[in-house]
């Protein structure tokens, strides 16, 4: 067979090599490339995409990523999982556990080449438009973390994509993982595309994952690539492609540069059932393309109603138009075998063919001045109209008509004023350069050496360098372009997430509503594990702290205090493993000389009661300075409508929730001064040069560190609402009236007040209960869920496995979940193509067989998840997983508790 196949040239070499399958493209060879001189920035934003990698953990993500790289032209060998040689992965404990952990951006161009040198598609009078992947295009790369721990690094990475590649393993098919990465897509409105991989290995089963991509994913997948295996159930060796109609040939053993290439014809002479399946995949995308894009149809119609006359270049046109407009709920589908080098190049070209450039992407949510919205939306002005008239809002007095206009003219001017805002997306510590902070830009371009107003932090940094990484290596640059993706270098503060602004004239902080712009912000949900962390020595300290540091501006889910009465330093974070890398990074990475405890469940401690108030007066010298305060506090238990409960009135200067607790600081008869503008508000009661945003911040700093040690358990508190009032008559004293008096007040006032509940209605402990989503065989369905109820305490929730599920992470948007749910899939529209030894293909229902992919859902508390997938293992023959993420605190009955407290005292 092999004579009569196109063969690429061999002679390639690996910088220049046009691997993107020069057969692949061979139809549109006869079009003419031509250069512009004029090759304006537009055109390579159009030639840009910001894509990701989403899979459940080992579904060869790093093996995929290494052979784009090698293909591009960037690596000049494949790197390899397991052998620790892959340049994505490239922590030292990341290398060692053959896991991803940290998401690497990463540039390429695809195919290799310059993306500024040719025009852009063209579409001849006489001609079909010349597809995309003809021409260079950059490609920025995240690489997402696939473990559920690193669910906020999924998330943060997830929400600068403008496409994603979904990899799928082809024997173990959709899992719970691949669920749980899609979902949380689906919140960012992300368009992709689906590679299933690893195809070469035994019991792989490419039309079963087919289906379960309909029926758990809740998608409909337009199959464009169908598996080769040699004489119909023998060895991978390469994809029939329906959109091209021709087959695919990689050669075994080889690095998968030449890639041979067998029309319909030949395929009928030499692979008569493949090409037969090949007929019936074409006409299924035709079909499928029809019922959602009235183009395809036309096109249809002019051939003929001849499904395989429509030419590639319509189909690649239409499939993009389907992914872009995600309500057809069309998701490509290619296949290969990463590993054995077969299907990446195709799979690139569908990147650049399908996937969105950046002004085609969503419209990313920014907030700014407490109101929501598209960042289009701001940048036109009508977001801050919207500020405005909330900024004048019934809580704060009826302003006049005028002043509001006034308002949203100064507003407008602000947003004239911005000239670049940018995402740091990641922050990441690397042993040759330093930190470095990996953005997005948005808007505008982020020019070397601009001064960045950080909107989390409210401080602003220069930027002395930027960098583009391709993978360890760097490039430096004098700009990041909007929808570009780069590196900060020199920035002393900026952390993980934070939003990043640049803005015209010379002030320290820009105009507002500016400082308060946030890009696409992320709540951070508790963290429920913890362990100490221990200096060898004091002199040590400082450095461990450190490195401390470094580690939480990398990854804010992570969290650190000390224990005021032990004095021991607490590391808190999202799971075991979550705090395992962390130990990691802080002792081998950072070389941080200390060590950490065991790992333990974060509990919690709940009031049960209400106190009654509490008044303390502080008067002491702090720093040889005078300090009087004083304050009054009443702590309560926060009921689950907290929210409605809230009583905002003129007197009440703030309501705020922190980690499950609720401050409300309160000040009747205050007099603030109103009458500038909101940011400047003070009030002649407070002591000169003191304004209320610095008085009610040193009011809630003392409350929350209060609230960090419980009365009863010396657990921090949960579930509790303290109410702060200020008498500005008898708790206010002038000159004397210090913030760290005031915080102290605060501290003391709250501290007692969460006594007197103890010695009243008490306190009670809480855990964490957890949201799990199990996949397993029909065969292990009675076992897993009796183990869940009965021996973990578990509250099955559904055993539905139909339903797509919807984001069942706490980080999934309010707004998202109330989208309307979709129709369900109609499965007999799904075309799949027969798995070796298996009959049948257009609409077959997954068979209820013993293999039958089942999902349970169930709320268990955390403590009886620990270790659950050795047992789960168990169970399932090796064959269930699961993930989980934190659903909520609940209270714990005196039985558990007792338990509970038995074993962290034995623990200690
Ligand atoms: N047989 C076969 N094995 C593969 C293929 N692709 C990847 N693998 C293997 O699968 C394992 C996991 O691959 P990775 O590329 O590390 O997967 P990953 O998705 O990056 O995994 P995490 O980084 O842990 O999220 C490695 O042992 C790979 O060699 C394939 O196409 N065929």
């Amino acid at each position: 067979m092999s004579s009569n196949l196109y063969k690429t040239p061999s002679n390639l070499t690996c910088k220049n090599t046009c691997s993107s399958l020069k057969g692949l493209r061979s139809n549109y060879r006869q079009l003419q490339r031509f250069s512009t001189t004029s090759a304006c920035k537009d055109e390579a934003l159009d030639r840009t995409r910001n894509i990701g990698i989403i899979a459940h953990i080992d579904a060869g993500k790093t093996t995929t990523t290494e052979r784009m790289l090698f293909y591009s032209g960037f690596t000049r060998r494949i790197g390899d999982v397991d052998e620790g040689s892959t340049v994505t992965d490239f922590l030292p404990a990341e290398r060692a556990r053959g896991i991803t952990i940290q998401s690497a951006a990463i540039t390429f161009h695809w195919p290799p080449g310059e993306v500024n040198g040719a025009s852009g598609p063209q579409a001849g009078a006489q001609s079909e438009p010349t597809p995309r992947s003809a021409y260079p295009h950059t490609i920025n790369l995240i690489d997402t973390p696939g473990h559920a721990d690193f669910t906020f690094e999924v998330m943060r990475s997830l929400r600068i994509l403008d496409g994603a590649v979904c990899i799928l393993d082809g024997v173990a098919g959709v899992e719970a993982q691949t669920e749980k990465v899609w979902n949380q897509a689906s919140t960012y409105h992300i368009p992709r595309v689906i590679y299933v991989n690893k195809l070469d290995r035994d019991g792989a089963a490419f039309g079963r994952t087919v289906r379960e991509v309909s029926s758990r994913l809740g998608v409909y997948p337009a199959v464009c690539q169908i598996p080769w295996f040699q004489g119909g159930n023998g060895p991978f060796i390469g994809v029939a492609d329906a959109i091209h109609l021709q087959g695919l040939r990689w050669k075994e053993g080889e690095d998968g540069r030449t890639v041979k290439v067998a029309d319909l014809q030949q395929l009928d002479a030499e692979e008569p059932a493949l090409a037969a399946e090949l007929r019936r995949a074409r006409i299924a995308l035709i079909e499928l393309l029809s019922e959602h894009d009235e183009d395809i149809v036309e096109k249809f119609f002019e051939c003929e109603e001849d499904h395989l006359a429509v030419s590639s270049a319509d189909i690649i046109e239409s499939l993009r138009r389907c992914v872009l407009d995600q309500t057809s709920r069309i998701v490509p589908l290619f296949a290969g075998a990463s590993f054995r080098n077969m299907g990446v190049q195709p799979l690139l070209d569908s990147i650049v063919n399908l996937l969105p450039s950046p002004p085609e992407a969503p419209d990313p949510e920014v907030s700014i001045g407490g109101v929501k919205g598209g960042l289009r939306d701001l940048l036109s002005g009508d977001l801050i109209v919207e500020q405005s008239q909330k900024a004048s809002s019934p809580s704060k007095g009826k302003q006049p008509k005028k002043k509001n206009l006034a308002l949203q003219s100064s507003s407008k001017d602000a947003i004239s004023k911005l000239q670049s805002c940018a995402l740091a997306f990641k922050v990441v510590n690397d042993a040759k350069r330093g930190v470095l902070v990996y953005v997005r830009v948005y808007s505008g371009s982020l020019d070397r050496n601009s001064l960045l107003f950080n909107t989390n932090l409210q401080l602003s940094e220069r930027a002395p360098r930027l960098l583009k990484m391709y993978a360890n290596d760097a490039v430096e640059v004098d700009s990041i372009a909007a929808g570009h993706i780069g590196v900060v270098v020199g920035l002393k503060q900026t952390r993980t997430g934070d939003t990043l602004v640049s803005y015209a004239g010379n002030k320290a902080t820009p105009p507002e509503p500016l400082t308060s712009l946030q890009l696409r912000p992320i709540a951070v949900p508790p963290p429920v594990f913890f362990t100490s962390v221990e200096p060898h020595s004091l002199s040590e300290e400082k450095r461990m702290h450190e490195s401390l540091a470094l580690l939480l501006r990398e990854d804010p889910s992570l969290h650190v205090n000390v224990d005021e009465e032990s004095g021991q330093t607490l590391l808190s974070g999202m799971g075991e493993l979550h705090l395992e890398i962390a130990r990691d990074r802080l002792i081998n990475d950072l070389k941080a000389k200390a060590s950490m405890g065991r790992i333990e469940i974060g509990y919690r401690e709940s009031a049960l009661g209400t106190s009654s108030p509490i008044t303390k007066i502080f008067d002491k010298e702090i720093a040889g300075r005078k300090g009087k305060a004083g304050c009054t506090a009443v702590v309560e238990p926060l009921g689950e409508d907290f929210e409605s409960q809230e009583v905002v009135d003129q007197a009440t200067l703030l309501v705020e929730t922190h980690d499950g607790n609720q401050i409300i600081i309160r000040a009747p008869g205050l007099q603030i001064d109103r009458s500038s503008r909101s940011e400047d508000e003070t009030s002649p009661f407070l002591p000169p040069g003191m304004d209320l945003v610095t008085f009610r911040t040193a009011l809630q700093n003392g409350s929350l560190a209060a609230l960090a040690r419980g009365p009863q358990f010396t657990l921090p508190m949960h579930n509790t609402r303290v109410t702060l009032t200020i008498n500005p008559t008898t708790d206010l004293f002038g000159n004397e009236t210090t913030t760290s008096a005031l915080s102290s007040a605060a501290r003391q006032a709250t501290a007692a007040a969460l006594k007197d509940v103890q010695f009243g209605a008490g306190t009670t402990m809480m855990e964490p209960v957890m949201n799990v989503i199990i996949s397993i065989d029909e065969a292990s369905l009675g076992s897993v869920v009796h183990d869940i109820s009965s021996s973990r305490g578990g509250h099955i929730i559904s055993l539905d496995e139909e339903v797509p599920l919807s984001g069942t992470d706490a980080s999934t948007s309010a707004s998202a979940l109330e989208e309307e749910a979709p129709p369900p899939i109609d499965h007999r529209r799904v075309y799949a193509p027969p798995d070796p030894f298996e009959a049948a293909s257009v609409g077959v229902e997954i068979p209820a067989a013993a293999t039958r992919p089942r999902t349970i859902i169930a709320k268990v508390p955390l403590k009886e998840m620990v270790g659950y997938l050795k047992h789960l293992r168990s169970l399932t023959a090796g064959r269930g997983t699961f993930v989980m993420s934190v659903d909520r605190f609940e209270k714990m009955s005196g039985q558990r508790q007792k338990v509970v407290l038995a074993e962290l005292r034995g623990g200690f």
